[in-house]
């Protein structure tokens, strides 16, 4: 799996080109295109880079990638990023390493994202992988409520669960905030729930990406596939 993640990070690659500016992704796959990209700069590419979480920032600076942020820089050229779940419009499910909001910030920053991931995230209907919702902690108990609400009204429910850590702590996400997982199975609409869970207000963000990435590129033991949207 390791290595389809890394295959498609290469793809990824030959669509940086020397002067971009680029947002960097988070997580198992996106590691390897900062991996990837670290050694096109050590071979004298010039490329500047944004991390979508401190985890990224701190890989890139040991890759010596130059770094720069969205204050500094008003448009990104192109992100490459993961995804958790990928479906036929190139709508996503992310936020399962708990990025979702610097990854969307990036995103919508830059003209084209590329998704890269391994075959197993390309499914029919988004939702089978817990939707992330990054949430502030005050008023948790009423915005899980109004969460519930927006979940009826766009047809789908289940069980939302407040984010652990591997120490058994609440997970805190770089922006100082808590993930709620939401694990809702079958998601038949996602613009419309994307567009119920934007005005909740103790709602931060939520991991549906929708109508951001252009491209996917799958990694399976058949080969590459390239997917633009259309
Ligand atoms: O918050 C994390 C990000 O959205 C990741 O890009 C996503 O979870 C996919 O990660 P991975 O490549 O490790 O499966």
């Amino acid at each position: 799996m390791d290595a389809l993640k890394r295959q498609a990070a290469a793809k990824a690659l030959e669509h940086v080109r020397d002067g971009m500016q680029l947002g960097l992704g988070t997580g198992s796959t996106a590691k390897h295109f900062v991996d990837l990209l670290g050694e096109k700069v050590a071979a004298g590419m010039k490329v500047v880079g944004v991390p979508t979480s401190e985890a990224t920032r701190i890989q890139a600076e040991q890759c010596r990638i130059p770094l720069t942020t969205l204050d500094v820089i008003d448009r990104l050229d192109l992100t490459v990023d993961g995804a958790d779940e990928v479906d036929g419009a190139l709508n996503l499910i992310k936020g399962g390493g708990g990025a979702l909001l610097r990854e969307k910030i990036v995103a919508a920053a830059s003209d084209r994202m590329i998704v890269i991931a391994d075959e197993t995230k390309w499914v029919d209907a988004l939702g089978r992988f817990p939707l992330p919702v990054e949430v502030i902690p005050f008023g948790l108990a009423a915005t899980q409520r109004m969460m519930a609400k927006a979940f009826a009204e766009g047809g789908v429910s289940g069980q939302m669960v407040i984010r652990k850590g591997k120490d058994g702590h609440v997970f805190v996400t770089d922006g100082g905030h808590w993930i709620i997982d939401a694990h809702l199975g079958r998601i038949a609409d996602a613009p419309r729930l994307a567009g119920l869970l934007n005005p909740i207000p103790g709602v931060v963000e939520h991991g549906l990406f929708i109508g951001l990435a252009t491209t996917t590129v799958l990694a399976g033991a058949q080969g590459i596939r390239v997917i633009e949207r259309r």
